[in-house]
């Protein structure tokens, strides 16, 4: 459902993407790895429209969205999980889950999001800023399916979050893999990737310099730990 090709970026002067390749197909979950200042981010932010594409073509869906503004991206099925989650503070769960556009028949209705989230159906009522950093990462995801977008685009769901909470978050990515839509995260904590993803791409100095599988990522989880400097 998404592929892209060399894709290039710069800040100024700096080139921080040299010819990235990455495909993500319908309900395939894959992992952008890589120390800080890979371009984990630059990618993701090129990919949505928020950083402008020096070079390379993004295919969503069979279409050229490259030189597609932000919102279209959004109206094509792209679906961004904002790294600060982008909850609105004074609304109510409920009214951040309203609130989005739909742009697909594939929207998940409030009662669908309520079944997965059974916690924003307790908190439903409950105004965005008293949301712990778990429910608020519950909340940008359903938003998103909310919308029916095809794609999410999520930046390290599991972090800042206690094991619990990202177990269920991982939960949750395996029943949105199931109905087809595709994710594409950046995670730095190994072991919730391995659990979460089929494939995932590691990235250095803004270039993708290998593709691994999950027995690749568990066989080499210590030279990778060291790699990415944690
Ligand atoms: N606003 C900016 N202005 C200039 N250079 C930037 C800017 N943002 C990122 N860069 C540079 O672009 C490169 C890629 O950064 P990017 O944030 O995409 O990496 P990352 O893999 O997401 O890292 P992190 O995990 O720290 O977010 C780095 O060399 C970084 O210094």
């Amino acid at each position: 459902m998404l592929e892209v090709t060399g894709l290039r970026a710069w800040y100024g002067e700096a080139q921080a993407l040299h010819g990235v390749d990455v495909r993500v197909a319908e309900g395939e979950v894959v992992t952008l790895v890589g120390r800080n200042g890979a371009g984990k981010t630059t990618l993701v932010r090129c990919l949505i429209g928020l950083h402008r594409q020096a070079g390379g073509t993004v295919s969503f869906l069979g279409r050229d969205v490259s030189r597609l503004p932000a919102h279209q991206r959004a109206r094509a099925g792209m679906g961004w999980v904002q790294d600060d989650r982008g909850i609105y503070a004074s609304l109510t769960v409920e009214e951040n889950l309203l609130l989005p556009p739909k742009v697909s028949d594939r929207a998940w209705t409030l009662e669908r999001i309520y079944e997965a989230f059974p916690v924003l159906a307790e908190r439903r009522k409950a105004s965005g800023s008293t949301l712990s950093g778990g429910e608020q990462q519950m909340l940008a995801i359903a938003r998103a399916l909310g919308t029916g977008a095809r794609l999410l685009l999520m930046d390290e769901p599991s972090e800042g979050l206690a094991p619990v909470v990202v177990a269920r978050i991982g939960a949750i990515i395996r029943e949105i893999k199931a109905t087809g839509v595709g994710v594409l995260l950046i995670e730095q904590n190994v072991k919730f990737a391995a659990t979460v993803a089929d494939r995932h791409y590691l990235l250095s100095q803004g270039r993708i310099v290998e593709t691994l599988d999950n027995a690749d990522l568990r066989r080499r989880e210590g030279e990778l730990l060291k790699h990415l400097g944690i």
